[in-house]
C-alpha cells in the first residue's frame, strides 16, 4: 500500500464517507457465527458457503455487480435482532475510526429485510444505537440513508415509502435521506420519479447510485428526474463530456468507490477510476468503501489505493477531504470542526511531504 509516512497523514486527515452499505460491512467470520447463533441455513448447493475462508476465496472473483448482489442478499439473511444489526454497524464504525474517520453517510436496505420479516423499526433501532455509541466512543458523526431497492417493484418501493413507521423516521429526524441501489442496469432511475418527488416535499436528503455499470444517461435521469443531490459512483461521467462539465459546473457531488470498482470490474485497475479526470475537470468527489467487507478495504485502503496508482500531492488530498467535508449532509457547525482538523492536519504534515 501507500508510503508510510503519507499512509499516516492519509490516515489523519478527517475522511467523511458518503457511500459505505452497512450490510455491506458484514464479514465472512461474522455472517457464518451469526447463522450458527440465529440457527440460517446457508446455502448447501454453494461450495464458497463451506467456511468463512472459502466464501471470503469466492468475494476475490466477483464477475459483475449481480454476481456479488447475489452474496450480498444472502449475506444478510442472518442478520435478524436488534443487536445483530447494533453489532454489525459498531464493527464498521470500530474499523473507520481506526482509519481515522471523522464522519459518516451510510446506507441501510430496509427492503431487504422487510421482505424477510424483520421490521423497519428492529433495524433501525440497531443502526440509530450503533450510530450514538459511535459519537460517544470514537468521536464519529453519522448520518442514515434508507434506500429503495431498484430491482424490487417500484409498488413494493412505493408502500416502503409510505409505510407509517418509515414515514416517521423521515419525520423525526432519525434518517436523514433516501438513495437507490441494487442491480442497476435494467432499472432506469426515473421509475422512482414519484417516490424521490414525495421525499423532496418531505425535505429529505436525495441521492442515487448511477452510472456505476449503468450508461451516463441514468447519471443526467437521475439529476433532472429525481433531483437528487449527490450521484453514488458516478464514474461513467467521463462517457459525457457536457455533462461532466454541468456537474464540475452546478459543484453535484460524486462518492466514488475505487476498490468496489475494480473487484465488480466496472474497471480493470485502480488507475482506469477517473480521479485524474475529475480533479482536473474540478469536479467534486469523496472516496468511499462502498462495501467493504466484500470488496477488500475500508476507508483508508481505498484512500492509498487512489494514491498508489495517481499519487496524489498534498493539495490534491486536501482539497478532495475539503470537498467531502463541504459536500457531507451534516451541520454546518460540525463542517466548520472538521474544516479546522483539516487545516490543522495538512500544517502539520504538508512541510514534511512536501519536502
Ligand atoms: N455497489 C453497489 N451498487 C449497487 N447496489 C449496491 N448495494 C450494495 N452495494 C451496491
Ligand atoms: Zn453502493
Amino acid at each position: 500500500m501507500c508510503k508510510s509516512t503519507f499512509h499516516s497523514f492519509l490516515q489523519e486527515l478527517p475522511k467523511c464517507e458518503h457511500h459505505m452499505h452497512l450490510e455491506g460491512s458484514l464479514s465472512p467470520e461474522v455472517l457464518f457465527t451469526l447463522a450458527k447463533r440465529n440457527n440460517i441455513t446457508l446455502p448447501q448447493d454453494d461450495d464458497a458457503f463451506q467456511s468463512p475462508e472459502t466464501l471470503l476465496a469466492r468475494y476475490s472473483r466477483f464477475t459483475s455487480l449481480d454476481d456479488f448482489l447475489h452474496y450480498y442478499y444472502i449475506g444478510m439473511s442472518v442478520l435478524i435482532s436488534e443487536s445483530d444489526f447494533e453489532d454489525l454497524a459498531m464493527d464498521y464504525f470500530r474499523h473507520a475510526a481506526a482509519d481515522g474517520l471523522a464522519h459518516a453517510e451510510v446506507f441501510f436496505d430496509p427492503q431487504a429485510h422487510i421482505e424477510r420479516g424483520i421490521t423497519y423499526n428492529t433495524v433501525l433501532a440497531g443502526f440509530s444505537a450503533a450510530r450514538a455509541r459511535a459519537e460517544k466512543e470514537f468521536g464519529i458523526t453519522s448520518e442514515l440513508i434508507c434506500c429503495f431497492l431498484r430491482h424490487l417493484p417500484v409498488p413494493n418501493c412505493m408502500s416502503m415509502f409510505k409505510d407509517a413507521d418509515v414515514q416517521a423516521s423521515f419525520k423525526n429526524g432519525s434518517v436523514t435521506g433516501i438513495g437507490l441501489d441494487s442491480s442497476e442496469k435494467p432499472f432506469p432511475p426515473a421509475l422512482f420519479e414519484e417516490i424521490y418527488a414525495g421525499a423532496k416535499e418531505l425535505g429529505l436528503r436525495r441521492t442515487a447510485h448511477a452510472g456505476e455499470e449503468g450508461p451516463a444517461t441514468f447519471i443526467s435521469d437521475a439529476l433532472d428526474v429525481l433531483k437528487v443531490e449527490r450521484i453514488d459512483h458516478g464514474i461513467r461521467l467521463v462517457e459525457d463530456e457536457a455533462l461532466l462539465q454541468k456537474i464540475a459546473k452546478d459543484g453535484t457531488m460524486l462518492s466514488v468507490c475505487p476498490l468496489s470498482n475494480k473487484v465488480l470490474c466496472c474497471v480493470k485497475e485502480i488507475s482506469e477510476v477517473p480521479i485524474r479526470k475529475f480533479l482536473d475537470a474540478g469536479v467534486k468527489f469523496s472516496i468511499n468503501s462502498d462495501d467493504p467487507a466484500y470488496f477488500g478495504g475500508y476507508i483508508l485502503d481505498n484512500y492509498c489505493a487512489v494514491h498508489e496508482a495517481f499519487n496524489l500531492s498534498v493539495a490534491e488530498w486536501t482539497s478532495i477531504c475539503r470537498a467531502g467535508i463541504e459536500g457531507s449532509w451534516c451541520s454546518q457547525a460540525r463542517k466548520d470542526e472538521m474544516l479546522a482538523r483539516l487545516d490543522e492536519v495538512v500544517g502539520r504534515w504538508a512541510p514534511k511531504l512536501s519536502a
